[in-house]
């Protein structure tokens, strides 16, 4: 067996380790040094694996990928229709099923490229909102101090409603009543928070009955978002005679593909399928890519020289005579590696989780047994700061991806896997990069940064499922394309 880590308490084990405010895959890293690249944990009634190396992550999601699944989350069960999102859902007929769906209807290129307008409409109402808010202050020349983790936040999560219901709750401009944007703002964000919480339910069922407020407080919150669901899947119903193709949203798919379609093993009927998928959408849709917005625009601003050379190739490409378009994104070969640098950097998953070994098996050469049971985490953010793969590894350098070849690929079978690993990695990976290099080759365009008060932006990372920036992202941004560029006469 690996070695198993020092300092756990009793029963609970090491799981004052993954609620501390240092982030846990900081933690485990630190940890490397003394018990090497391979340990265990203990978290309440369950040995975890922790790998912090890439040879035997990928081992372990090439040779034994057969035998891990998901974990069964108190959280999927209550919020997720008795585990019925893709996210997770167990390996079998259900999962199979619904992950061909997502790979091959919802998330193709073909897919992805339809629901370019609402990404662009959203972009431009937010960068247009910005320009005002740089206006009203009087246009100064050092620019407007604004706090680009709340915008981001606010404009992932409306791209997101957008493309899958036609709904925007979040910012100044809602597409509905104010109060029922807020009240479904609210619930998302509510749903968002229980799925990052730690639970005795999960590691040590015996104790689970003491969360009985939290669960309570759980089922209320599933069954409000029900009704909110249950209203768009209504709406969208109600309307589907009447849209041209071109104004569709997900959910409208949705319908349709579970309308017409046997999906084996599953415990529902197509309207709750339908309900649970959409769902399940809102909830992997938007974060992540928050995350990677967050620290790509951080380290740029602590990094003038790249930023600069980032906004020379978008002037080179595009000009600022036009605002960039989802089409002119392929020519961006420097903003792409600034996109895998960052990746690579801080991994929006950095623990690659919720696995565990259904049969026994051996790994490294039959150096260590994982026994059935085990539960499996990657730290992502540490293997892909292994000095022994990649030169200078804390700093960041875009230009490692414009040489080499071998590092060059995210998913999974090079050196970066920011979207997992195995059967259970991201279906989804055209549009999560779709959106991260549309958002950002926009923004870069659009807007000239620079720290305020010429102190570097802090980079201290949250301790969640996610590693968010922790601080708010306080730039001064200035407009460096002519005004009629910023749709200020127009309404989007
Ligand atoms: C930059 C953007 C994104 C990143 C970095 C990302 C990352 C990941 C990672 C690391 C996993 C695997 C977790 C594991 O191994 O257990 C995952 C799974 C998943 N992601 Fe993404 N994701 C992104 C965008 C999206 C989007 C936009 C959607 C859908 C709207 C999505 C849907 C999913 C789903 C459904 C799964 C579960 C797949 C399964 O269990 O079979 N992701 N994602």
């Amino acid at each position: 067996m690996a070695p198993m880590a020092p300092g756990a308490w009793p029963l609970f084990g090491h799981l004052s380790f993954f609620k501390s405010s240092k982030p846990t895959h900081v933690t485990f890293g630190d940890m490397v040094e003394v018990l090497g690249p391979v340990f265990m944990m203990k978290l309440g009634s369950y040995n975890v694996l922790i790998i912090s190396s890439q040879e035997v992550a990928k081992e372990c999601f090439t040779v034994h990928d057969k035998v891990i699944d998901r974990i069964d989350l108190t959280a999927s069960k209550i919020l997720g229709y008795d585990g019925s999102f893709l996210t997770f859902s167990s390996c079998g007929p259900y999962w199979k099923e619904m992950r061909k769906i997502a790979t091959w209807e919802l998330f193709s290129t073909t897919t992805t490229d339809k629901f370019k307008d609402s990404r662009e409409r959203e972009v431009d109402m937010t960068f247009r909102d910005l320009y005002m808010r740089w206006e009203q202050e009087g246009g100064a020349k050092t620019g407007v101090l604004v706090d680009m983790k709340r915008e981001f936040q606010d404009l992932l999560a409306n791209i997101s409603l957008m493309m899958i219901v036609g709904k925007r709750y979040f910012g100044a401009s809602p597409n509905c009543e104010a109060g029922e944007a807020r009240r479904c703002g609210k619930l998302i964000q509510e749903f968002f928070n229980y799925f990052g919480l730690y639970l005795l339910s999960d590691v040590m069922p015996s104790l689970g009955w003491s969360e009985w407020k939290v669960k309570r407080d759980m089922k209320r919150t599933a069954k409000e978002l029900d009704q909110v669901v249950e209203a768009w899947v209504e709406e969208h119903k109600k309307r589907r005679d009447d849209i041209p193709s071109c104004e569709k949203h997900y959910l409208d798919l949705l319908i349709e593909i579970f309308e017409n379609r046997e999906i084996p093993g599953t415990i529902h009927d197509a309207h709750t399928t339908t309900k649970a998928i959409c769902l399940n959408m809102v909830f992997a849709g938007s974060e992540p890519a928050i995350v990677v917005l967050v620290w790509v625009v951080s380290l740029l601003v602590n990094n003038p020289h790249e930023l600069r050379k980032a906004q020379e190739e978008l002037d080179q490409k595009i000009g600022r005579d036009k605002v960039v378009e989802e089409s002119d994104l392929n020519d961006l070969t420097y903003l792409h590696a600034i996109v895998k640098e960052t990746l690579r950097l801080y991994p929006p998953l950095p623990l690659t989780a919720y696995r565990y070994v259904m049969e026994d098996f051996d790994i490294t050469h039959g150096n260590f047994h994982v026994p059935a049971g085990t539960q499996v985490l990657v730290n992502e953010w540490k293997v892909q700061r292994d000095p022994n793969f990649w030169f200078e590894p804390e700093l960041f350098k875009p230009e490692r991806f414009l040489t080499s070849e071998k590092v060059d690929n995210v998913k999974g079978m090079g050196m970066l896997f920011p979207f997992g690993l195995g059967r259970r990695s991201c279906p989804a990976i055209p549009l999560g990069m779709r959106m991260v290099h549309y958002v950002l080759a926009r923004f870069l365009h659009t807007f000239d940064l620079a720290a305020p008060f010429s102190q570097d932006v802090d980079m201290t990372e949250s301790n969640g499922f996610v590693n968010l920036k922790a601080t708010p992202l306080l730039v001064l941004i200035n407009p460096r394309l002519p005004k009629s560029l910023y749709h200020v006469d127009c309404k989007v």
